[in-house]
């Protein structure tokens, strides 16, 4: 098998700064993550799944494989609380079992759940739970996690509705040649920072929100009470190259599904009404994901559900113009889907073992089929910020496009990270605006408070410079 050691000295195993471990540093984000966080995530998919097998009027084989899962999932909660090695993830027939088990055995042989990097245990922990679904005979294409994505969603109908009336209002001011550069450039930042606060709907951290904290939520970004909250924040960087940008094209690897799927649609809809995307390429995942995350069946159900909300099982009436707008945004959106202008990518690399630094070397079906003919890659969210920045203690003002490694190169597109910070890594802040923030709230870079959007120019630092 081949190793992923990178040109500099960069190995899975070797890195330039410690990596997030859990049990060493006593009660850190990741140790809390571990004892307490995980296994409760790990108890409602057992709790779930029991409750689908009670309600499975199918046969009675799956009455019984349903029961026998729920006792392998409980025995993978058991390894992972009292601290037994991470074991070879079972064949669920994916290619990417051989690379997640290569890898296992190149980097971590011998590693225990309380011994491995955060960024190793947590995703191998979500791979395993996938894998023991798709290879049983009746729940295969089970989501544990479904209902919950849908019935977020669903709550917020209101909320989703006045965003689509406003999205389509703002795409109707800024479409047209008429609409001068600075409407364009207000109207991007405000669809890239709901995007950016979106990030905060995640259901493994934060699993009860509610329509009423969702209007909240757009009033301040709408204000701009929520500007401060970004501490590193890219925009205008970000719009000196998308307002350059003709009918190009625009890669968004998708976070959550529901609300902050929907704030990503709404800016990938307006960047095909202002002629700057001929085409937009999503990157959902392939199996189930950290609770939240979108797969290509919760976008199409997005997409229905918007386009009729009665579909989705949205409770009450809305008002007329906003459930017209909605209707009208879902069909565009079915339309795009259909004439290829937006397209799906669900590549198994984004839930493979790899840190986005090996996207060129172990993912070269997203970086070279995909992400390398783009103009612009969104990276959404705190895991996909984890994997690009590969998840260490780097020093805070480490510049972003350092962190990145091969992906910041002369060739890259550019690489924009939008995140709303989760986890104790982060990069490319002020060291005395990092520390104001920490003797302020000690845990402010794990409370999904802070945002940041932060941009590696790649290719376009060229075009940049020759301004
Ligand atoms: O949905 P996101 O933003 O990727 O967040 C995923 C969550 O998982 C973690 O990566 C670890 O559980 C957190 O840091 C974060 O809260």
């Amino acid at each position: 098998m081949a190793t992923a050691g990178a040109s500099d000295g960069f190995a899975p195993n070797r890195t330039p700064f410690k990596p997030l471990i859990a049990a060493a540093d006593g009660s850190n984000f990741t140790y809390v993550s571990l004892h307490d966080r995980v296994p409760h995530i790990l108890t409602d998919v057992v709790n779930d799944l029991f409750a689908a097998v009670e309600r499975c009027t199918g046969s009675a084989g799956a009455t019984a494989e349903g029961k026998a899962l729920t006792g392998e999932l409980s025995r993978l909660k058991h390894e992972m609380v009292t601290n037994k090695p991470l074991t070879p993830i079972e064949d669920d027939g994916a290619e990417d079992i051989a690379v997640w088990n290569g890898w296992l055995a190149a980097y971590f042989p011998g590693a225990t759940w309380y011994s491995a990097p955060f960024l190793a245990w947590e995703p191998y922990m979500y791979r395993r739970i996938a894998a023991l679904f798709r290879r049983s005979q009746h729940w295969a294409g089970h989501d544990f996690f479904a209902a919950r994505k849908e019935a977020t969603f669903r709550a917020s109908m209101a909320a989703v509705a006045k965003l689509c009336a406003r999205t389509e209002a703002l795409a109707a001011q800024t479409a047209g040649d008429a609409a001068g550069p600075a409407l364009r450039q207000v109207a991007f930042a405000e669809l890239l920072q709901a995007s950016l606060w979106g990030n905060q709907t995640d259901l493994s951290m934060f699993p009860d929100l509610t329509s009423d904290a969702l209007e909240a939520m757009q009033a301040r970004i709408l204000s701009g009470a929520n500007s401060a909250k970004i501490v590193v924040n890219d925009t205008d960087r970000v719009w000196q190259i998308v307002s350059r940008i003709k009918r190009g094209r625009i890669d968004i690897v998708l976070d959550n599904a529901g609300f902050e799927l929907l704030q990503d649609v709404l800016l990938a809809h307006w960047l095909v009404a202002a002629g700057i995307a001929a085409k937009v390429v999503f990157h959902p995942k392939r199996v189930p994901w950290y609770v939240s995350d979108v797969t290509t069946r919760d976008f199409h159900w997005l997409v229905d559900a918007v386009r009729d909300p009665s579909l989705a099982g949205a409770a009450g009436p809305l008002p007329p113009a906003d459930a017209a707008a909605l209707g009208r945004l879902g069909a565009r959106w079915a339309e795009l889907l259909a004439d290829g202008t937006w397209e799906l990518r669900d590549e198994l690399f984004w839930t493979g073992p790899y840190g986005y630094r090996y996207l060129p070397t172990e993912g070269r079906d997203a970086w070279e089929g995909a992400l390398l003919k783009a103009d612009v890659v969104l990276f959404k969210g705190d895991l996909n910020y984890r994997k690009l920045v590969y998840d260490l203690e780097w020093p805070v003002s480490t510049p972003f496009a350092d962190a990145l490694g091969p992906l910041s190169g002369a060739d890259a597109p550019a690489i924009v990270a939008v995140r709303t910070a989760k986890c104790d890594t982060i990069v490319g802040v002020d060291a005395a605006r990092a520390a104001a923030l920490f003797a302020q709230q000690k845990d402010w870079v794990c409370s999904g408070q802070y945002g940041v959007i932060q941009l590696s120019p790649g290719r376009w630092a060229v075009q940049e410079d020759a301004e």
